[in-house]
């Protein structure tokens, strides 16, 4: 696997690859690699000729400045990672080589930027769209491969795809779970044992309201989950919701599926994972 630091060089032959007609796959990363990210590796290197994973801890996209700080970094594990799944190319660049001083950047999502994880993390989305869309501009990929537990992120990019009118493909990967059904996430090694079994209540929920779907609302739904996430006092909820799963606004006679949200904060440790219902 070929590193680049320099936007510039990966461009150039990112381009090159291009005019031979090759297919590009962009697997956007912040590191800390875990095989949720390397089975959106394994899909790319399926429907794409040539796989490259960014890592970049992007610091626009942090609300709390301790949370950057303490965000896990690994990075000579992660290129073995890579190595063994065999992607082509890893763009690991500064900070100084992805911003400009004083940069700034808006753009105009609508309700999803300021709703469930824009409302507790003011700005989030606002990073993300920004440093996607320079990743976009470097890579310029034909297909661009997103993990489903961060499905707020998927919904916001594809809104900017759209509203930018990008030439880029995006493909939701389903969510990678450790086998008692936690999602894996790059801060789940933030946890300690018994947070760890703790958090194993947020996937219950999911899980035990996709079970009993049929024979109840979404109402009843919601409560049930609830009972099981508030049934332990160190789980500090920050929202559990059911929504459209394609706008994410609240269910109606049109909804074509439903998707539950759910984050909560475990110890100094916040964890997000959903499940959609079609
Ligand atoms: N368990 C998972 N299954 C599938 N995809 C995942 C999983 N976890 C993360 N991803 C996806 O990998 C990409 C990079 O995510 P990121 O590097 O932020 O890792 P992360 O595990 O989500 O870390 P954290 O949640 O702690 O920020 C995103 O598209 C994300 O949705
Ligand atoms: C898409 C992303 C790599 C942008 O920094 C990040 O938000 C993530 O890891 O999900
Ligand atoms: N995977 C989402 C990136 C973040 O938490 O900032």
């Amino acid at each position: 696997m070929k590193i680049f630091t320099s936007k510039a060089e990966l461009s150039h032959l990112l381009t090159e690859l291009k005019k031979e007609n090759k297919k590009i796959g962009l697997v956007p990363t912040m590191g800390a690699l875990h095989s949720g990210h390397l089975s959106l590796i394994k899909t790319a290197k399926q429907q794409t000729d040539v796989v490259v994973c960014s890592i970049f801890v992007n610091p626009t996209q942090f609300t709390d400045q301790k949370d950057l700080e303490k965000y896990p970094r690994t990075v000579s594990a992660d290129i073995e990672k890579l190595t063994e799944a065999a992607c082509d190319y890893l763009f690991l660049p500064e900070v100084t080589e992805m911003y400009e001083e004083h940069e700034t950047w808006h753009l105009d999502i609508g309700y999803l930027e300021n709703m469930l994880e824009g409302a507790i993390r003011p700005g989030h989305y606002q990073g993300v769209t920004q440093v996607v869309f320079k990743l976009f501009q470097i890579v310029n990929p034909t297909k661009a491969f997103f993990g489903q537990k961060d499905y707020q992120q998927v919904l916001i990019i594809r809104k900017m795809v759209e509203i930018l009118n990008l030439p880029v493909e995006l493909v939701m990967c389903p969510i990678e779970r450790n086998k008692e059904g936690l999602a894996l996430s790059s801060r789940n090694v933030h946890l300690s044992e018994t947070e760890k079994s703790k958090a194993l209540l947020l996937s219950k929920s999911l899980f035990t309201i996709r079970d009993l779907s049929a024979q109840h609302t979404p109402e009843e739904l919601k409560a049930i989950a609830l009972n099981i996430l508030k049934s332990d006092a160190d789980i500090k909820l920050d929202y559990f919701e059911l929504l459209d799963k394609d706008t994410l606004t609240t269910l109606n006679n049109d909804s074509k599926g439903m998707v539950a949200l759910v984050a909560a904060t475990i110890g100094k440790t916040r964890l997000i994972d959903n499940m959609i219902f079609n």
